[in-house]
C-alpha cells in the first residue's frame, strides 16, 4: 500500500532531507526534517520574534480549529552542534506521507538558535527516536511514529535516502522493490532513547576481510556525517593520501583531487556489510583547495553516529515493534 510514503527532498548538498508535513485544520504545510536522533516534533511558529525568522513557514495554532493548547507544558531542545529551540505545546492533527495522527503533540517554537534561523530549507523537525528523550515538561510526549504505529500494518518505518536525489520514508510497510539484497537485522538497544546498535567491524577500500572491532552507535537521520571512534578514523585516513587533521576546520581534510576510498561497516556477525562509496566521503569543499571528510571522530559524543552519509548508502528499516535495525543494499 503506497499511501504511507513520504518523499524526502535533499537539501543544501545532502546536508539534510525534508518531507512535506501538514498540521492543523485547514492543513498548514511545512518542510520538516525527519530525525531518528531526537524525539521532539517542533515547528517554527507565529510566537517567534521577527529576527528569528528567515522565510520559514510559521505554524499558527489560532488558525487551526483542531489545535488545543497543552496548558502548562513547555519543551526545550539542545543539540550537540550547540543549536537549540524551545517553546510551548499544542495538540493538533499531523499528516506525514498519508499517515495521520490526531491530537499529536506539536511543539511550537518561541525561540530558535541562529543555526535554525539561517537554515531556510527547514521549518522544524519530526523526532523519530524514542519518547524517553522527548523534552516536554511536565510529562514527556510520544513521537509521531509511536502514536501512529498501532494503526499501521507493521510497527516499523523505513528510510531510503539518496545521494543528491529525492529519497523516501515509508511508514508501516517495507517496499520490496526499494532494496536489492536481503535485509540483515541488528538488535537495537533503546535504553538511551536512540536507535543504538553495534556493528562488529569495518573495512577500508576494497579490503576483503573486516577489522573486527565493535562500533556501538546510533542510526541518526538528523546528523549529516559518519562520526566514528578515533582508532577507526585514524585507520581510514591512514589510507587517504595527504589527509591531515586540520585545527582550523576541526576535522580531517585532504586535497580535493584526492581519490577517497570506500568505507564498509559490518552488520550482524559480519555476514552482511554496508559500503559507503568514497564519493560520499568527500563531503564538502573548504574553499582553500582542501575538502572536509564525511568520516570524522565521535570524540566527546559517547557513541558513534551513523548519520546521513551512511544511511543514504543503504535501505534502512527502523523496526520499533521488534527493536531491530535492518540494513540492505539498494
Ligand atoms: O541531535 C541529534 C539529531 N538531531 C539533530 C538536529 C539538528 C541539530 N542541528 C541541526 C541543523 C539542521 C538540521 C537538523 C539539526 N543527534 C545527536 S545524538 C548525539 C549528538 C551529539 C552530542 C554531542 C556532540 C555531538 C553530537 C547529536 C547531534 O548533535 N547531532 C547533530 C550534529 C552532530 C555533529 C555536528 C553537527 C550536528
Amino acid at each position: 500500500p503506497d499511501e504511507d510514503s513520504a518523499d524526502a527532498e535533499p537539501q543544501l548538498g545532502d546536508e539534510e532531507w525534508t518531507v512535506p508535513v501538514s498540521i492543523g485544520t485547514p492543513p498548514q504545510g511545512f518542510k520538516l526534517d525527519l530525525d531518528t536522533g531526537s524525539s521532539d516534533l517542533w515547528v517554527f511558529s507565529t510566537l517567534l520574534s521577527k529576527e528569528e525568522v528567515n522565510g520559514q513557514s510559521l505554524y499558527d495554532p489560532n488558525k487551526s480549529t483542531t489545535a488545543a493548547k497543552m496548558t502548562g507544558y513547555t519543551w526545550d531542545c539542545h543539540y550537540g552542534d550547540g543549536s537549540f529551540s524551545s517553546g510551548y505545546i499544542y495538540q493538533d492533527t499531523v499528516t506525514i506521507g498519508g499517515v495521520t495522527v490526531a491530537k499529536q503533540p506539536v511543539e511550537v517554537a518561541k525561540t530558535v538558535a541562529p543555526q535554525f534561523t539561517q537554515d531556510t530549507a527547514l521549518d522544524g523537525l519530526v523526532g523519530l527516536g524514542f519518547w524517553t528523550i522527548n523534552t516536554a515538561e511536565p510529562k514527556k510526549q510520544k513521537t509521531f511514529f509511536e502514536n501512529a504505529a498501532p494503526n499501521l500494518e507493521k510497527g516499523l518505518f523505513t528510510a531510503d535516502l539518496k545521494h543528491e536525489a529525492p529519497g523516501s520514508y515509508n511508514f508501516g510497510w517495507i517496499d520490496e522493490n526499494a532494496h536489492a539484497s536481503n535485509i540483515t537485522y541488528a538488535d537495537v538497544d533503546s535504553s538511551d532513547g536512540y536507535w543504538m546498535w553495534t556493528s562488529p567491524g569495518y573495512a577500508v577500500g576494497d579490503a576483503k576481510g573486516i577489522n573486527k572491532t565493535a562500533i556501538r552507535g546510533i542510526t541518526d537521520t538528523g546528523t549529516t556525517l559518519l562520526l566514528l571512534p578515533d582508532d577507526v578514523v585514524d585507520t581510514y585516513y591512514g589510507q587517504v593520501d595527504g589527509a591531515t587533521w586540520a585545527e582550523e576546520w576541526s576535522g580531517y581534510v585532504f586535497d580535493c583531487n584526492t581519490t577517497v576510498p570506500d568505507f564498509s561497516f559490518a552488520v550482524d556477525n559480519g555476514t552482511a556489510k554496508v559500503t559507503v562509496p568514497g564519493e560520499y566521503l568527500n563531503y564538502a569543499e573548504n574553499g582553500d583547495g582542501t575538502c572536509y571528510g564525511g568520516i570524522q571522530s565521535d570524540y566527546g559524543v559517547g557513541f558513534s553516529i551513523f548519520g546521513d552519509i551512511a544511511i543514504k548508502s543503504a535501505f534502512v528499516v527502523f523496526d520499533q515493534q521488534n527493536l531491530k535495525l535492518g540494513w540492505a543494499s539498494k
